[in-house]
């Protein structure tokens, strides 16, 4: 029997300290996210990271947390209800970090019989920090626990037709009438992290990632970014003049990916941008990094940099063309299994 299993980045269990510390403190010990050799990613993470930062990010989760919990999984449940209700298999929810986990969801769908699992990284970009720690760990598991099941990894999705003309048609609706520019801001990566997951070695974080057809792009990050964009204003028809790309989150001295979100808000006011739409496509629910990073501290530094009107675009969390989407991208996984 087959069955498919969702995967989210996952949230602290509760908004308390010691929640978000033990949260942030098996996020950041992955090497996939801080790639350092174990005692220095300690030291950095344990030693300097979890002093203070838990404390801080408790205070944003506080600003977001719903009754039912973190934005992030309560979205990500309800799009398994909703895919639940449009496909005859089992699907269940897994999270990287924190509960329920991976393990947990696998666990779930072998409960009810299933041998064979499509397993969806909720991630449209591919990045060593999401789509490929997800793997490994679902891996991990799958050869401690459940050595006799098969898991069909969906890819990254970020050129496929179908999901560029779902979000570009989900931000089309959502578009103000008068807006002087479209800000695209993905969460950041260390540009590190792109050289290292380069297999050709080529790409240069300049213009090789905006080329076309260039076989490092399968793991550039930063190509996969600009691509969605560039999809998603053509099918909206928008001039290149009206549209920024900008990298958000970033965390201790790396350098990461620029131009970075915060300081582009702080400034564009100045250079005449008023009217600001924002959307942020790494993430297909909205989360602490887009209901509050964004929503308020990056309108915030926008109308303290002179601009006027901050419009956020919300992502596609359970929009009924977005399950339509994630259906389809499930059953072509599914179908791949009557192939072998
Ligand atoms: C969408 C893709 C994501 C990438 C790429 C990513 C890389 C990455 N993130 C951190 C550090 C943090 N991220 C945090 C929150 C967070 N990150 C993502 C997604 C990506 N991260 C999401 C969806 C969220 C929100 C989770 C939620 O519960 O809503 C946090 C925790 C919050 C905070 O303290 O600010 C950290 C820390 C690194 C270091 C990294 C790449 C190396
Ligand atoms: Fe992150
Ligand atoms: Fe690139």
């Amino acid at each position: 029997m087959k069955g498919i299993l969702l995967v989210n980045l996952g949230s602290p269990r509760s908004t308390a300290v010691n929640d978000v510390k033990e949260y942030l403190d098996e996020f950041l010990m992955d090497e996939k996210v801080i790639d350092y050799r174990w005692i220095f990613r300690a030291l950095l993470v344990r030693g300097i990271i979890l002093n203070t930062r838990p404390a801080k990010s408790a205070e944003a989760y506080k600003t977001v947390w719903t009754e039912q919990g973190s934005p992030l999984i309560v979205i990500t449940e309800k799009i398994q209800k909703k895919l639940q209700k449009l496909v005859d298999v089992p699907v269940e929810i897994g999270m990287r970090y924190a509960q329920p986990s991976i393990e947990a969801g696998i666990q779930k769908l072998v409960d009810q019989g299933v041998t064979e699992i499509v397993l969806f990284p909720l991630y449209p970009q591919y990045a060593m920090s999401t789509t490929e720690t997800v793997i490994d760990k679902a891996e991990e598991v799958r050869k401690k626990s459940f050595p006799n099941i098969k898991i069909n990894y969906i890819q990254p999705f970020y050129n496929r037709e179908i999901y560029t003309d779902c979000l570009a048609e989900s931000i089309r609706e959502k578009l103000p009438e008068n807006f002087d520019a479209l800000q695209f801001s993905y969460h950041g990566v260390p540009e590190r992290h792109i050289y290292k997951t380069d297999p050709t070695k080529t790409c240069n974080l300049n213009d090789c990632c905006s080329r076309k057809d260039n076989p490092s792009h399968q793991f550039c990050y930063r190509h996969q970014c600009f691509d969605v964009t560039n999809s998603v204003i053509k099918k909206l028809g928008l001039p290149k003049e009206k549209v920024m790309v900008t990298f958000q989150s970033r965390l201790g001295n790396d350098k990461w990916m620029e131009p970075y979100t915060d300081e582009t808000l702080e400034s564009i006011g100045k250079k005449g941008v008023k009217n600001l739409a924002i959307v942020c496509p790494a993430f297909v629910s909205d989360c602490l990094e887009t209901l509050e990073e964004i929503s308020v501290e990056g309108k915030e530094q926008f109308l303290h940099g002179g601009g006027e009107n901050f419009h956020y675009i919300p992502c596609l969390n359970d929009e009924d063309r977005w399950i339509e989407v994630v259906k389809t991208l499930c059953e072509e996984k599914l179908n791949e299994f009557y192939l072998v």
